[in-house]
């Protein structure tokens, strides 16, 4: 596994880390970031993902969004992987939407992209292990959230596992990946032409089934990539009719970034603990 703590940081009590290791899925190095909180109180510990958008890698979120506060307040860890496998011998894209940072959280079926682009496989198996060994006295009880691109993958993963996910949030989340830019040029991309096997990677089909973890979901009306990369309608639409509890908000005059994030995160936090504790 040849992990490494190559930084380690005290942060509102409890610690900030980043770590490097060679993915075995992925075949390249990588980086993850980990935020494990005081326990003080030697409490049964669980476990939020963090799933970041476009052009991220671990540490937009940990650097910028302030999330550590809410970690310790609320005695959770929080585990954030990188965006795509990285490396001079892995596929690039020179568009920013595409390839290194941009893995989409898939796993890829078409070359050059199917050696290294298993995000997937990575997140919910490799990276899933190393989780419940670093973090002391964990609960086993997880969710997942995500901005974006990630908010999009928080979603797929969630539904995929909905044993696994006890809750699922996303701030600006892609919703309907085949119907959108950034989605169609990836999944082509990625998985080939044939639209058909998009569907599994899609949140607005995923949407459909049954037994699905409640979700919530913040959107900013000032948002540059709203409504064309990120809009909501048939994703809502297909919640509504499959009967799965969406809860949708709008918030008049934010934006993409991660002053938007920062102001909502206490909120998608607050909605998690109701099913982690
Ligand atoms: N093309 C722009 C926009 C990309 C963008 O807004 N990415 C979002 C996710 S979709 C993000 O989180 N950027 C990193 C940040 O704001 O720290 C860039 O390269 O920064």
């Amino acid at each position: 596994m040849n992990l490494k703590l190559i930084e380690n940081h005290r942060s509102f009590g409890g610690e900030q880390r980043k770590y490097s290791h060679y993915s075995e899925v992925l075949q390249c190095d990588m980086t993850f970031s980990l935020y494990l909180p005081s326990n003080k109180g030697m409490e049964k510990i669980p476990l939020i993902w963090w799933l970041s958008g476009l052009t991220c890698t671990d540490d937009n979120f940990s650097h910028k969004s302030g999330f550590q506060r809410l970690a310790e307040k609320y005695q959770v860890a929080v585990m954030i992987p990188d965006t795509s496998p990285r490396g001079e011998h892995v596929a690039d894209d020179e568009s920013w939407d595409l390839g290194q940072g941009a893995g989409f959280y898939l796993d890829a079926t078409q070359e050059p992209w199917a050696k290294h682009y298993k995000m997937y496989t990575y997140i919910t198996e490799e990276l899933t292990a190393i989780a419940s060994s670093l973090v002391p006295n964990f609960s086993g009880k997880e969710s997942i959230m995500g901005h974006s691109m990630g908010g999009h993958g928080a979603l797929v993963m969630g539904m995929k596992n909905t044993e696994r996910f006890k809750a699922i949030s996303a701030l600006s989340p892609i919703l309907s990946p085949s119907q959108v830019p950034w989605g169609i040029k990836a999944f082509t991309t990625y998985l080939g032409e044939n639209q058909t096997s998009w569907k599994e990677w899609d949140a607005s089909e995923l949407v459909k089934g049954t037994g699905m973890p409640p979700i919530h979901i913040t959107q900013g009306t000032e948002d540059g990539f709203y409504p064309e990369q990120l809009t909501e309608t048939y994703f809502l639409k297909n919640a509504q009719e499959n009967n799965v509890a969406v809860d949708y908000k709008k918030e008049e005059g934010y934006d993409h970034s991660y002053f938007f994030i920062a102001t909502f995160l206490e909120d998608h936090f607050a909605f998690h603990m109701e099913y982690l504790r």
